[in-house]
C-alpha cells in the first residue's frame, strides 16, 4: 500500500536539491479536497446546497457550495509559506497570502467546485488545480506573472467527489490515481500510471448545441451518430454529465473524446471552459496519459493566456480522435 504522502516524498528524492516546498504544497492541497469532500458528501444535511443569489466574475450564478469550497481550499493553504498567489474561477482578483505569513515560490490555479450545476442533483462533482512556478525575483505577484502557457506547468490534477473520492495527478512524470480511504483519512495509490487508450468508440458533448457549433465539429459528431452506417467502420456510444471532472475521469479510465467546442452563442466570450483553472491543467493530465488536448486549432497547452479567466474551446481524449477532429478544423481552413 503507498499513500500520496509516501509517493510524494519517493518523488521528491528524485531531485536530492528539493527544499520539499513542492511536496508539502501539494499535501495542502490534498487536506483541501479532503475537506471538499466532506463538505460535498453532507449535502442536504448542512443544509447548504441552494443558490447563493450572485454570481462570480464570469457571472455565472454561484451556488453555495461554490463560495463555502473557494474558502475551504484558499484556508487550506493560507498558513504556508509554499505559495506566492493564488487565482480562482470565483475570484475576480487574485488571492494574496495574508499579510505576514511568509511566501512561497508557487502560484496557484484552481477551480474549487467544478460541475457544479451537478451539486443540487446528487452526481459527481470536483476541484481542479494547476501549479505554476511564480517568475524568479517577483515579490508582489500581479496577473502577468500568471499568464504563463499550460507547457510551464509544474502539476496538475483534480479529485472527483464521486461514488469514491479520487485525486489525480500529475507533475509531469505520468499520472497516478489516488483513492480516498475515509477510515484512515489518506489517499491511497490505486491507480499507478494511468494511460487513455489512442482509439476509442465514445464521444461526450452537449449535442444541444449542435446548430452553433463550427462545421468541422458537426461533421466530426454526425459521423459518430452515423455509425458503421457512415464514413467511420464502427457505431460509436455517447455520454454528457455536464461535470468535466467526471468526463476526463471517464476518459482517463477508458478511453473517449471530450468536447467542449467553440459555438457561434459563446464566440464572444472566448468558448465555454476556462483556460487557466480547467483546460490547462486538464490538457496537461491528458497528455501525461498519452492523449491529447487542442482547441481544434491549436495544442491547448501552447495557448499564450491573455488574462486570468480567458475560455477557450476543449478537446481532448483518445490521441487518434482528437487527432482526426484536429485535422477535420484543417480541412475546413
Ligand atoms: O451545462 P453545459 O453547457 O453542458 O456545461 C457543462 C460544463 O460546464 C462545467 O460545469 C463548467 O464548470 P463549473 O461548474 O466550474 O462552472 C463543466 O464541468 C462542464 O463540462
Ligand atoms: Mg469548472
Ligand atoms: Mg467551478
Amino acid at each position: 500500500m503507498t499513500s500520496l504522502t509516501q509517493f510524494l516524498i519517493e518523488e521528491q528524492r528524485r531531485f536530492p536539491q528539493a527544499s520539499g516546498d513542492f511536496t508539502l504544497l501539494l499535501n495542502d492541497v490534498a487536506v483541501a479536497c479532503k475537506a471538499i469532500s466532506r463538505a460535498v458528501r453532507r449535502g442536504g444535511l448542512s443544509g447548504v446546497l441552494g443558490s447563493q443569489g450572485t454570481e462570480n466574475v464570469q457571472g455565472e450564478v454561484q451556488v453555495q457550495l461554490d463560495v463555502i469550497t473557494n474558502e475551504i481550499f484558499v484556508n487550506a493553504l493560507n498558513w504556508t509559506g509554499r505559495y506566492a498567489a493564488m487565482v480562482s474561477e470565483e475570484n475576480d482578483e487574485l488571492i494574496h497570502i495574508t499579510d505576514g505569513n511568509p511566501k512561497g515560490e508557487y502560484l496557484i490555479c484552481f477551480d474549487p467546485l467544478d460541475g457544479s450545476s451537478n451539486i443540487n442533483v446528487n452526481l459527481s462533482v470536483g476541484t481542479i488545480f494547476s501549479i505554476l512556478h511564480c517568475p524568479q525575483g517577483v515579490e508582489h505577484p500581479t496577473e502577468q506573472d500568471f499568464l504563463q502557457p499550460g507547457t510551464s506547468q509544474v502539476a496538475a490534477g483534480f479529485c472527483i467527489y464521486g461514488p469514491a473520492t479520487v485525486l489525480m495527478l500529475t507533475t509531469g512524470n505520468g499520472v497516478n490515481a489516488f483513492t480516498l480511504d475515509e477510515e484512515i483519512g489518506e489517499f491511497i495509490l490505486t491507480r499507478p500510471n494511468v494511460r487513455i487508450p489512442e482509439d476509442t468508440a465514445e464521444f461526450a458533448v452537449n449535442m444541444s448545441n449542435r446548430r452553433f457549433w463550427e462545421p468541422p465539429m458537426r461533421r466530426y459528431v454526425d459521423e459518430c451518430v452515423q455509425g458503421k452506417a457512415g464514413g467511420r467502420e464502427k457505431d460509436f456510444n455517447m455520454r454528457w454529465l455536464a461535470s468535466m471532472v467526471a468526463e476526463v475521469y471517464r476518459v482517463l479510465t477508458r478511453g473517449g473524446l471530450f468536447a467542449y467546442p467553440m459555438d457561434e452563442k459563446i464566440r464572444d466570450k472566448g468558448g465555454r471552459l476556462r483556460l487557466m483553472y480547467e483546460a490547462n491543467p486538464m490538457a496537461f493530465i491528458v497528455e501525461q496519459a498519452g492523449g491529447a488536448a487542442s482547441t481544434g486549432y491549436e495544442r491547448i497547452m501552447e495557448i499564450q493566456p491573455g488574462s486570468i479567466h480567458q475560455r477557450v474551446p476543449v478537446i481532448l481524449g483518445s490521441k487518434n480522435e482528437v487527432e482526426r477532429l484536429a485535422a477535420y478544423h484543417r480541412d475546413a481552413n
